[in-house]
């Protein structure tokens, strides 16, 4: 059933999560990723316990905004430091391969929404059908965060790797601060030819604290788009 006022994406966005939020088990610790698709993630699980259902579920946040509205709505928290080990962690995507290998980090939570992921021991990702692409790179750039100390020096490495960089900007005008108080720099590769090789690149690089390619990190995938919602697992 369609909410008033809605969009396509909004609906898809929200069916996806309300799939994906039937995988949540009692008592389980539950990775909360970030973004609009996260939210809706959020908002179910809070529904849910109003009916008085999965009351002892207990969620990681990805981010200072996802922990905001956790508390806002009333879904119990936790740390890593308390639970370093995430049973299910569910969170959006900006660009989803055939592979179910993935660019996440629009919203600039990729360091912790990486941190969960590896921490947890099924990553469930929830797009609408919008954000499948043949080849990383096509839709979106890969966002890349970086220490301030030294970050010309990053823009200049990852130009060297053949990315047009575009420092993100923040509401205020001021370059943008992730919840770590870290740069991120965009960077448009185009398509991707070999992610896994980027990705060392990248992860071998002082200064780059984290970068946007999430690879091997999908348990399965939660798609929903005009011809329904579907689960995909990576082959
Ligand atoms: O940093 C943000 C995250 O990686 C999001 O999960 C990603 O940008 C998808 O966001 P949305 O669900 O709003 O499209």
């Amino acid at each position: 059933m369609s909410t008033t006022g809605e969009g396509d994406v909004a609906r898809f966005k929200r069916q996806a999560a309300e799939r994906a939020v039937e995988a949540i088990q009692p008592g389980m610790v539950v990775g909360l990723g970030s973004g609009s698709t996260a939210a809706f993630v959020v908002h179910r699980l809070a529904a849910l316990r109003a009916e008085g259902k999965l009351t002892d579920v207990v969620g990681v946040p990805t981010s200072v905004g996802t922990e905001e509205l956790a508390r806002a709505s009333g879904v119990p928290l936790t740390t890593l430091e308390e639970h370093p080990v995430v049973d299910l962690t569910l969170d959006g995507a900006d660009e989803v391969d055939p592979a179910l290998r993935l660019i996440k980090g629009g919203g600039g939570a990729l360091l912790r929404e990486k941190i969960v992921a590896q921490a947890s021991r099924r990553v469930l990702i929830v797009v609408d059908a919008g954000k499948l692409s043949p080849r990383l790179g096509t839709r979106w750039p890969v966002p890349v965060e970086v220490l301030p100390f030294g970050w010309r020096s990053q823009a200049l490495f990852l130009e060297g790797l053949g990315a047009r960089i575009t420092p993100r900007w923040g509401p205020d005008g001021a370059l943008y601060r992730t919840d770590q108080g870290n740069f991120i720099l965009d960077c448009a590769f185009g398509p991707i030819e070999r992610p896994e090789q980027l990705a060392s690149r990248l992860e071998a690089r002082a200064g780059i604290v984290a970068h946007g390619l999430f690879i091997g990190l999908t348990s399965e995938l939660v798609v929903a788009g005009p011809s329904g919602v579907e689960l995909r697992r990576p082959s």
